[in-house]
């Protein structure tokens, strides 16, 4: 039997699958290695830890599923956007890289407007404004912050392609995941000569491009001894993490939007033609589909607000999973819903990490407003749940308002295993929210991405065919005017509150 490896590259852990040419995953394994925060926003990772952490993940999914390295027949790469991978000549690391929750570059944004001739014409040449997490922001940072280890830069490119290049001894970068840069002409899927000679990046440390199903290089023998595979195994170009999630879940054709609840919270919706949003509030980006496009709105802490809560602030109930052998976020999610909708009057903004859609502002910051005696933990609970989702809502409304018509939503990440959670995004959002068969996201669609390269097959086909809905649940209209009251409030924060946010932010 042939199998397909994927690979998803993620913040806190690589996730390796094994999915057989049926398209059912066979075995799964997870290696985590440490997040960096020197600075308060800043976030970086040593790309050397992604390497290794693969590498042991890839050699134990072998050994606990008994596959053979000659029996996977190709490779994909899914991971985490926008990081900064710098190398010099001899293509060694020059500092860690910079995430793509790193807030550090704010100024920077500014300048890569102004050098191009403002954010219009920036989002002419790229479909995209400058933001903090994208790529662009952060060379400029090394030049400004750290010319020594500009000056020893040779190499630039995202996490998964420095995988991809330890796998291989091959430069490449996708279409997806090349477009979180800020360097590439999205409309045109080709690097914006424009947008580097005015940054003044050279075009010479950027790798050759590719869609997501081509084979972008062969593993080398050094590679094959430390992973268990077999030299010369074709890995594809694959993609970035949300273009993989959604590939990974079939939103492949226009119609099907999805709603990733991962540590980040994505709306995505796949474009058969190149849309731009009028403001580039929403990413407007290549999809890992050949030839095709997506937008999505990004949340910086969705999932992230849910784990700061559990981490900080469910001691009790941490301590309940751990003596009953629970996952602790089921006993999080069945407190919250013995609460009411609207939690009795009290809202959360999910601004733990500065936000990007539809906020773009690293000095945004989280809250809840309208506490009153009643408010119990079960209150605090929904409300976090609950302004998480409603500010998805919030990139949903840009996606509607570009006219597009949506029949339903498929939801994926870690959240989406709460039916209570599901429903409640039913029930703000409006629409059918369904669940598939695969639950592995991001590896999943690497998988797929490789097998669609190695067999010759179309990813949508190939998607059609593996993929199927098992679980579908409606808007209940009540919950759904409950919760547009408490909507409609939520949407007065932010901009009621922002000077107040950022006189906090500039406190520390
Ligand atoms: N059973 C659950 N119910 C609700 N939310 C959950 C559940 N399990 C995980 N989560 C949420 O999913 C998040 C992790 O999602 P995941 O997709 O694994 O993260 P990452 O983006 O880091 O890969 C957690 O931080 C938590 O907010
Ligand atoms: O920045 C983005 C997308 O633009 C994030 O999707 C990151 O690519 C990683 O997010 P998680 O998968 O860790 O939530």
């Amino acid at each position: 039997m042939a199998y397909f490896l994927g690979i998803d590259l993620g913040t806190s852990a690589v996730k390796c699958i094994l999915v057989d040419d049926q398209g059912t995953v066979k075995s799964s394994h997870s290696v985590e290695y440490p997040l960096l925060q020197p600075q308060p926003g800043w976030a970086e990772q040593h790309p050397e830890d992604w390497w290794q952490g693969t590498a042991a993940c890839i050699q134990a999914l072998l050994s606990k599923s008994g596959v053979t390295g000659q029996e996977v027949a190709g490779i994909g790469l899914s991971g985490q956007m926008h990081g900064s991978v710098f190398l010099d000549r001899e293509l060694q690391v020059v500092r860690p890289a910079l995430l793509w929750c790193d807030q550090r570059t704010a100024a920077e944004c500014d300048w890569i407007e102004e050098a191009v001739g403002g954010r219009e014409a920036l989002g002419r040449l790229t479909g995209n404004k400058a933001l903090t997490g994208f790529t662009a922001p952060k060379v400029v940072w090394l030049r400004n912050h750290e010319p020594e280890n500009y000056s020893r830069t040779a190499h630039l490119m995202l996490p998964k392609d420095y995988v991809r290049l330890q796998l291989t001894g091959a430069f490449g970068m996708d279409m997806a995941d090349a477009s979180g840069t800020l360097l590439l002409d999205v409309a045109n899927r080709r690097w914006s000569p424009v947008v580097t000679e005015r940054l003044n990046i050279p075009m010479e440390w950027l790798p050759p491009l590719y869609e997501s199903n081509d084979v972008a290089g062969h593993l080398l023998p050094a590679a094959a001894e430390r992973t268990g595979l077999a030299v010369g195994t074709p890995v594809v170009a694959g993609g970035g993490d949300q273009a993989c999630g959604a590939v990974g879940v079939g939103v492949v054709r226009q119609g099907i939007a999805s709603v990733a609840l991962g540590t980040s919270g994505v709306v995505f919706v796949h474009d058969d033609t190149y849309q731009v949003d009028p403001e580039c509030r929403l990413h407007s980006f290549c999809h890992g589909v050949p030839g095709k496009w997506h937008r999505m709105g990004v949340m910086l802490a969705a999932g992230g607000s849910f784990q700061w809560w559990k981490n900080h602030l469910a001691f009790e109930e941490l301590q309940q999973a751990e003596a009953e052998g629970r996952d602790v976020y089921e006993i999080l999610t069945a407190k919250a819903e013995t609460a009411p909708i609207g939690s009795e009057g009290l809202l959360f903004m999910p601004y733990l990490t500065g936000e990007r859609t539809p906020h773009p502002d690293p000095k945004a910051r989280g809250g809840f407003i309208g506490l009153n005696l009643r408010h119990s933990k079960a209150h605090l609970t929904r409300a976090v749940m609950e302004g998480i989702t409603f500010g998805l809502r919030d990139s949903m409304e840009l996606i509607e308002a570009s006219g597009i018509e949506i029949k339903e939503l498929r939801v994926n990440g870690g959240g989406a295993r709460s039916l209570f959670w599901r429903q409640m995004i039913a029930d703000i959002f409006g629409y059918p929210v369904v669940t598939v068969n695969s639950t592995d996201g991001p590896a999943y669609g690497a998988a797929v991405m490789a097998a669609s390269g190695v067999l010759g097959q179309d990813i949508s086909d190939l998607c059609e065919r593996w993929i199927q809905v098992v679980d579908r649940v409606e808007p209940n209209p009540d919950s759904q005017a409950l919760y547009q009251q408490y909507y409609d409030v939520y949407k007065t924060l932010y901009p009621t509150l922002k000077s107040t946010l950022h006189q906090l932010s500039d406190l520390v």
